[in-house]
């Protein structure tokens, strides 16, 4: 079945564009094709089945003369491509027996696209699952980031240590992209400003050139599509041929390779500002590049620049673009002839700011003297926008202050509205980070709770699910999410009950498969699979999920004939290179398991698995496959999670901490429906006033101390004694994310966890009544609201006029 906008296309119709593809675009014939070439040749023909739907979403949008969205982001998580497309293109099973009738296998051929890891982990996934709900809901748009030459590193373990090798997902052609050679800016840094005729005027030391590359982004049932266009930086000048001439070949190909660097490759912080100079080059090359795209644009539609927010919305994903304030008054001033207010009053009225974390190492501060040499010009810009500030709120809150430039302010007080990502975490962005700025201008933050795409997070990644869905509720869900609520009529159907079981296990099967394939590990999929998968970071507690552990191997061994339930603890997650207690997290838990899982006490009962280089595609075969969602971070820490989501969606319900949104999937799910444990943020705050709070909780927990005895004597790493005594004294004497006063409260609940796993029927319906209720997790409900209260922009798609309501 075809979707209703793109032509029908029968399985052997999309085969033969297969193969016209493998002659003319691969130029190989059938058996002496790789399977990099069949699965090039399926992504360009399904490619062909963009173009039309994206010219005419282009066209209509230029027709209509309707507003944009303009979503500016370092980071896209976007993974594979094939399938996405296809199920949105309602293709996928014309794809598969087309496959089939040409002898290859479509998981085989999927399974060989890299992921295009262009981003760290939650802000840059939350990103890419933006851009499909842009284009579900027929909502203009341009994504605008950077075309990484190399996405998120490579991890692999070497004796359970974190190594790092360069990811080169372009080192074969990109299927998806269509470069644009004709579409590129001047990208200016360094030198300094003059005053010429009253005219500040910028006299740049160095030169880059933006080049894009346009991605489309089709949406459900290719109804619309948006593009994603991503900037590659190039010298400014050709090839140095005289320094060549003489010999100096570095010389000759330098300009290349300076500029080059610029988009080489994606900084590995998560939640850290990274500081470093390139970062900020970075920054700017892909906003200033962006801006100069969209107001070229709205010139060449014959748009009044004075008129520009009525038909521009640009949001800001998070500070790393939040040059863009200073960026957008200067292209204003400094070549519109704007006078500085109403430059700032424009820019002011085109501009939004999402923030994603309150972690104070998270929040980009720039030396301003380091600022003030890449950037001469936008240091001046911004003392006029913090003159204005002064003028219009008062002197509290200032943009310079201690020599230091600092980004969130300049976001906020260049938007016209800044929005958090969970309801805890908008409230908490008004009572710390921006406490004053909230007190200047009430109003100006709102809350929009993150949300993921089920398109590709339920109906590509679990088929089996998918189809009990659409037996049991009809096919209206995957772009009207809530719809999922009718699962509940079936809650207590032991037929619907029996196929959501088989679902579950169909995908831990599979998962077994995956692990006994990838990495020779063999799990019971009878266990259950308790999952912890995100980027590694202290707040987010995996020490904590490995202390429970430990504490667990003990119990068993200490009661053998108690009633245990076969626990599979998985973890996955990168760890920033630089972060070296994250590094000792992931050593650990790695010595750990190879302690735990050699234990013939505790085999069949108790097991760690974890997979190298945790990615998208990892994700997509870990998260139908699980039982148990760990979302275990410091309340007040974590700005939503996403991961917590996924997870219940496909089925897994959450043991977690009242922070980010949890809290709210709680709410959807039921607090009877979820296993909560720990401190809130409030008790989070007060305990940390304590003297000695962790000592006095390890003390008070026998089963917390004699866990961390172990592990600070070499237990785990009997060649190395001393090897986490570190990290064991790192937790007596500042456990900054209260690991040691919530270890308590964790291990008795997952104990509750054990006993409710163990009657797997209640298990099953309280799987499936998490499914049945987190329809409003969907990021096409998140985009409605950005478009709602922020925007003010309106879908092309219902009444083809722009005033489909979005609500
Ligand atoms: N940066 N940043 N922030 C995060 C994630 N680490 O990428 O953004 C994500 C997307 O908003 C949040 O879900 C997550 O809680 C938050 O920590």
């Amino acid at each position: 079945m075809s979707s209703p906008n793109t032509p029908p296309v029968s399985a052997q119709d999309f085969a033969a564009s297969i193969l016209q593809h493998l002659k003319t675009s691969l130029g190989k014939d059938a058996p002496h094709a790789s399977l990099y070439d069949w699965r090039m040749s399926l992504s360009l023909a399904l490619r062909d089945l963009v173009v039309d739907p994206w010219f005419e979403s282009t066209r209509r949008t230029y027709e209509a003369r309707g507003k944009r969205v303009y979503y500016l982001s370092m980071e896209f998580l976007i993974g594979r491509l094939i399938e996405d497309v296809a199920v949105n293109l309602q293709m996928d099973e014309v794809a598969s027996e087309a496959l089939e009738s040409l002898g290859q296998t479509y998981e085989k051929v999927v399974a060989d696209e890299p992921d295009a890891a262009l981003g760290n982990g939650g802000l840059g996934r939350l990103a890419a699952c933006f851009m499909d709900s842009l284009s579900t809901l027929g909502i203009p748009a341009y994504g605008y980031g950077i075309r990484y030459e190399h996405g998120l590193f490579e991890q692999h373990f070497d004796k359970g240590v974190q190594v790092e090798t360069a990811e080169t997902w372009l080192e074969q052609r990109h299927a998806w992209e269509f470069e644009r050679p004709e579409v590129n800016y001047p990208i200016l840094f360094g030198g300094h400003v003059a005053d010429e005729d009253g005219k500040a005027v910028w006299h740049p030391e160095e030169t880059v050139i933006a080049s894009a590359f346009d991605t489309p982004v089709v949406g459900w049932e290719g109804r619309w599509a948006n593009t994603l266009r991503l900037w590659a930086a190039k010298p400014d000048r050709n090839f140095d041929l005289e320094s060549f001439n003489r010999g100096d070949y570095i010389a000759a190909s330098a300009p290349e390779a300076l500029a080059r660097t610029i988009s080489r490759v994606l900084y590995p912080d998560d939640t850290t500002d990274v500081g470093k100079e390139l970062r900020l080059k970075q920054e700017y090359f892909f906003t200033s590049a962006s801006l100069q795209d969209l107001v070229r644009r709205f010139l060449s539609e014959g748009g009044d620049l004075k008129s520009l927010p009525d038909y521009v919305a640009i949001q800001l994903n998070d500070t790393h673009p939040a040059i863009a304030g200073p960026e957008l008054v200067r292209i204003l001033m400094d070549l519109h002839s704007f006078e500085v207010s109403d430059a700032i009053s424009t820019a002011r009225g085109c501009l939004a700011y999402t923030n994603h974390t309150l972690l104070p190492e998270a929040l980009e501060r720039w030396p301003e003297d380091l600022f003030a040499r890449v950037l001469p010009r936008h240091h001046r810009i911004i003392q006029l926008i913090e003159a204005a500030h002064f003028a219009e709120a008062g002197e509290q809150v200032r943009i310079i202050e201690h020599g230091e430039v600092k980004m969130g302010e300049l976001a906020f007080v260049m938007a016209h509205h800044v929005n958090g990502v969970s309801a805890l975490h908008s409230e908490l962005v008004k009572e710390t980070v921006f406490a004053d700025l909230h007190q200047a201008y009430p109003g100006r933050i709102v809350n929009q709770t993150n949300g993921i795409t089920p398109r590709r997070w339920l109906y590509a990644c679990n088929p089996p699910l998918r189809n009990l869905i659409n037996d049991t509720i009809g096919t209206a869900w995957p772009d009207d999410l809530e719809k999922l609520q009718g699962l509940n009529a079936h809650l207590d159907d032991p037929a619907f009950i029996d196929r959501f079981q088989a679902a579950k296990d169909t995908n831990k099967a599979r998962l077994s498969d995956w692990l006994k394939d990838r990495d020779g590990v063999s799990v019971d999929p009878a266990a259950m699979f308790d999952v912890q998968i995100k980027r590694i970071h202290e707040y987010k507690r995996q020490l904590m999920n490995l202390l429970e552990t430990v504490a667990l191997w003990n119990e068993i061994r200490d009661n053998p004939n108690g009633a245990w339930t076969p626990r599979v603890k998985i973890f996955g997650g990168k760890a920033a290179p630089g972060y070296v207690v994250a590094k000792e997290i992931i050593r650990l838990i790695n010595d750990a398991g190879a302690v735990i899982n050699g234990d013939p006490a505790t085999k069949g009962l108790l097991q760690v698995v974890y997979p190298e280089n945790y990615n998208v595609s990892m994700a997509e075969v870990l998260i139908p496959a699980t039982d148990l969602s760990e979302q275990i971070s410091t309340a007040g820490k974590e700005a939503s999670g996403t991961g917590n989501m996924k997870f219940a969606l496909n089925g897994a319900p959450t043991i977690g901490t009242l922070d980010g949104a949890n809290v709210e999937i709680r709410d959807c799910v039921g607090a009877e429906n979820f296993f909560l444990f720990g401190l809130t943020a409030a008790e989070v705050a007060a305990r940390r006033m304590e003297p000695d709070y962790a000592r006095h909780a390890i003390e008070a927990s026998p089963r917390l101390g004699r866990v961390l005895e172990q592990i600070r004597s070499g237990v785990f790493s009997p060649s190395d004694k001393d090897r986490y005594a570190g990290l064991v004294d790192g937790l007596f004497n500042h456990d900054y994310f209260l690991v040691t006063c919530d270890f308590d409260s964790y291990f008795d609940t997952q104990r509750v966890v054990d006993t409710a796993f163990a009657d797997a029927r209640s298990w099953t319906r309280l799987a499936a009544l998490n499914t049945a209720r987190v329809g409003w997790f969907s990021s096409d409900r998140t985009i409605s609201g950005y478009a709602r209260d922020i925007w003010n922009v309106r879908s092309m798609l219902a009444t083809g006029s722009g005033d489909r309501d979005v609500a």
